[in-house]
């Protein structure tokens, strides 16, 4: 049995490894499924380093290759931000809605062409005995003045993808999954993937 496990607590970012990978016939294992695993403290500076993080940690622990996910949106009006505090935006404990509420906030009176933005997202590849690398994905769009859509998770109903012409929450799985920064990311790593996985399944 393939099977890769993903560094996350996020039941959203859970449910779209097992959208991507499940019909390569590859089975997902999260932090959800490890309920007793501490959640990994996110000090780094970058994306990149705190992906690194979550993969070591977990790598390290299960002595199995992992991969750590560190995403977040990057808004040009804000400079930046929230960027690698995308989750703890609005405080600690996270919660998505008032992340929305402190963005939509923070934006009030700025036009639409000036509310440019994208989310990011660095994967990080542990193997156990190896140096753990990373690649990234993103994916460009707009914020919104209102929430539209209930599907997705975190900062979805505010995104506005031009492409599709509907918010990120507006779309199903199937179509996020085929332009998001995940997907973007995740396809980097497609043709080492394989090689990765028989390597794990051997170990
Ligand atoms: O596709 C996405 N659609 C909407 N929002 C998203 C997406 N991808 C990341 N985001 C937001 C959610 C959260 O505010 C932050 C991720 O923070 P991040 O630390 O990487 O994840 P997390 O703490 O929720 O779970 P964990 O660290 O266990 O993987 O960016
Ligand atoms: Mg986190």
């Amino acid at each position: 049995m393939k099977e890769v496990i993903i560094a996350t607590k996020n039941p959203g970012k859970a449910r779209e490894f097992e959208h991507i990978f499940s019909p390569r016939g590859i089975v997902v294992k999260t932090l959800l499924d490890f309920p007793e695993f501490p959640e990994v403290e996110e000090t780094g500076t970058t994306f990149e380093e705190n992906a690194i993080l979550k993969a070591e940690a977990v790598s390290k622990a299960l002595n199995k290759m992992v991969i750590g996910d560190d995403s977040g949106l990057m808004i040009d009006a804000l400079e930046g931000r929230p960027g690698i505090y995308s989750a703890r935006y609005a405080g600690e404990p996270k919660n998505d809605e008032n992340n929305i509420d402190k963005v939509l906030s923070e934006l009030t009176g700025v036009p639409a062409e000036k509310r440019t933005a994208r989310f990011y997202c660095a994967l990080a590849v542990a193997v156990p005995g190896q140096e753990a690398f990373t690649v990234s994905g993103t994916c460009e769009g707009r914020i919104l003045e209102e929430r539209r859509g209930t599907n997705g998770f975190g900062y979805d109903p505010v995104f506005f993808v031009p492409e599709k012409g509907v918010a990120m929450a507006e779309l199903s799985s199937d179509e996020k999954n085929k332009i998001s920064h995940r997907a973007n990311a995740l396809m980097k790593l497609d043709e080492m993937l394989d090689s990765l996985l028989e390597r794990a399944e051997r170990s």
